[in-house]
Parts: C-alpha cells; sequence; structure tokens
C-alpha cells in the first residue's frame, strides 16, 4: 500500500468545528487525538489510507504548501497572509466564521476620521494583510508583529491601532477597543498541495468530494 495521505489540521479553535466535519467526511482519527494528555502529533484514523497532524494554524499551510501534507483544513485569514501559489483551497468549509478588522481605543475611535489617515502604526499578527489592506488606499502601515494579545497594544503604546480577528466582540470591549474597519471576512478552507492534485489524483480527488458533499449535506 502506498503512504497513507497526510490531512494536517490546526490545534486551536477549529479543531472543534473541523472534528464533526471529519466524522461526517468519514474520518475518525484514534482517540489519542483528543486526548489532552497525549503529546503525540502524528495520528492514525479509521481509514488506513489516511492519517491527521496536529499542528498550529499557521503552520498548516506551510506543511500543505510544502507537500509534508497533502490536505488541510485552515483560516483564510492564513491563506490571505501568506499567498501560497503551491495551494489549491477548492472547498470552503463554512468553520471558524470571523472576519479580520482593524481596531482602535474608544476614545481614539470617538474622534478619528479613517480617510485621515496616510501612516498608521498598528500591531498586528498580519503584517502582509495589514500592508496590502492599506497600500490600496495610499495609507503607510508600520507593523509591529505579535503573535497574540494584539488587543494589549494600544493601552501599553506599543501601537495605537490593532488588525485582529474578530467574532463576538467581545475580546475587544473587554479591552477597551472597537472596530473601525472590517478587511476581510474569514472562514476556514480545505486546502490542497497543488502538485499531491496531480500526483496522487485517485486519492486526493474522492476526498475532496467527499469534503464537498459533507459541507453542503450539512447546509441543506
Ligand atoms: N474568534 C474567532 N472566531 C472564529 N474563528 C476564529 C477566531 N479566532 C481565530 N479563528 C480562526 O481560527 C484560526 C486559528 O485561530 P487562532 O490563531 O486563534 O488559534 P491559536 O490556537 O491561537 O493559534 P496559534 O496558537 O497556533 O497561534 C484562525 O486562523 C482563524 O481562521
Ligand atoms: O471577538 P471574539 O469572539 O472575542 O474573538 C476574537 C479573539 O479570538 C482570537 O483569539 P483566540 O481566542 O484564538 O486566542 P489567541 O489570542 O491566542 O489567538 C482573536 O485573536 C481575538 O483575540
Amino acid at each position: 500500500m502506498s503512504e497513507p495521505v497526510i490531512i494536517a489540521v490546526p490545534k486551536g479553535r477549529i479543531l472543534e468545528e473541523a472534528l464533526p466535519l471529519l466524522a461526517r467526511v468519514g474520518i475518525v482519527p484514534e482517540p489519542a487525538f483528543v486526548d489532552k494528555n497525549s503529546r503525540a502529533l502524528r495520528f492514525s484514523t479509521n481509514r488506513p489510507d489516511i492519517d491527521i497532524i496536529r499542528v498550529r494554524a499557521f503552520d498548516v499551510a506551510t506543511f500543505v504548501a510544502h507537500g509534508a501534507a497533502q490536505l488541510g483544513i485552515v483560516g483564510s485569514d492564513v491563506l490571505m497572509e501568506f499567498d501560497y501559489s503551491e495551494l489549491y483551497a477548492p472547498v470552503d468549509l463554512g468553520i471558524g466564521g470571523c472576519r479580520i478588522s482593524v481596531a482602535e481605543p474608544e476614545d481614539m475611535a470617538a474622534k478619528d476620521d479613517p480617510r485621515g489617515w496616510s501612516h498608521v502604526r498598528i500591531a498586528t499578527k498580519y503584517p502582509h494583510i495589514t500592508a496590502k489592506h492599506f497600500a490600496a488606499r495610499g495609507v503607510q502601515a508600520e507593523c509591529v508583529k505579535l503573535n497574540g494579545a494584539m488587543e494589549l497594544a494600544p493601552k501599553l503604546d506599543l501601537a495605537p491601532r490593532i488588525v485582529d480577528l474578530v467574532s463576538s466582540g467581545r475580546t475587544l470591549k473587554e479591552n477597551g477597543l472597537v472596530e473601525v474597519e472590517v478587511i476581510a471576512e474569514v472562514t476556514s478552507r480545505l486546502i490542497v498541495n497543488r502538485a499531491a492534485f496531480k500526483t496522487r489524483v485517485g486519492e486526493v480527488v474522492p476526498l475532496v468530494d467527499a469534503f464537498r458533499r459533507a459541507v453542503e449535506d450539512q447546509a441543506a
């Protein structure tokens, strides 16, 4: 038998929604996958031809782009940030819904006019998305790269504004910030390594179809 197809899934919040979706596709990981005490990173599934690896959200795209995994589940925010040409994203999975937005302190927003900005300093995990968003209207964005807790930046004078993911808005509110611009809506996508799509077509195409059907059945 050939090597199993590897599906990369993020270990963060998408995982909770990804597990029922995988089950609808007919893929059930071994019990260690959901065992918080397990330190394993690669897991077998009920399908001998499919293994799952659990990696950080940003790394899902890297593993799949380099062909270390053939498929992956990842937020469209990550795809926008990295823009890997080796990735094909054929299915919107309809999970992990949120948006990527610009936010600033409430008191600042009351007097601020985004149309007057010419240069902005932004704390973010997404410097590429941020720079592109502002460059499109001639605003220069100076980014301070953080990996989390961006909401702390304005009060601690690291940067007056942030670009981060927003879902319920609770994190912004509890940190005295308000959303001033939505950059993009975000959902999770199924991604496929372009080379694997050709070289392992017999394994990859039925899987992509199964994910597509699982999403359509859920929506119906
Ligand atoms: N508030 C949210 N609501 C819905 N989806 C979200 C939200 N925050 C993040 N996501 C989605 O989940 C993905 C992973 O989220 P997040 O980066 O918060 O996970 P994480 O476990 O903190 O990542 P890591 O620790 O690897 O940096 C994001 O890329 C995004 O697509
Ligand atoms: O609008 P809300 O519903 O409050 O969600 C937004 C929060 O969710 C994400 O963080 P996450 O909880 O994944 O933690 P992180 O900071 O470790 O990425 C994001 O970075 C925001 O902080």
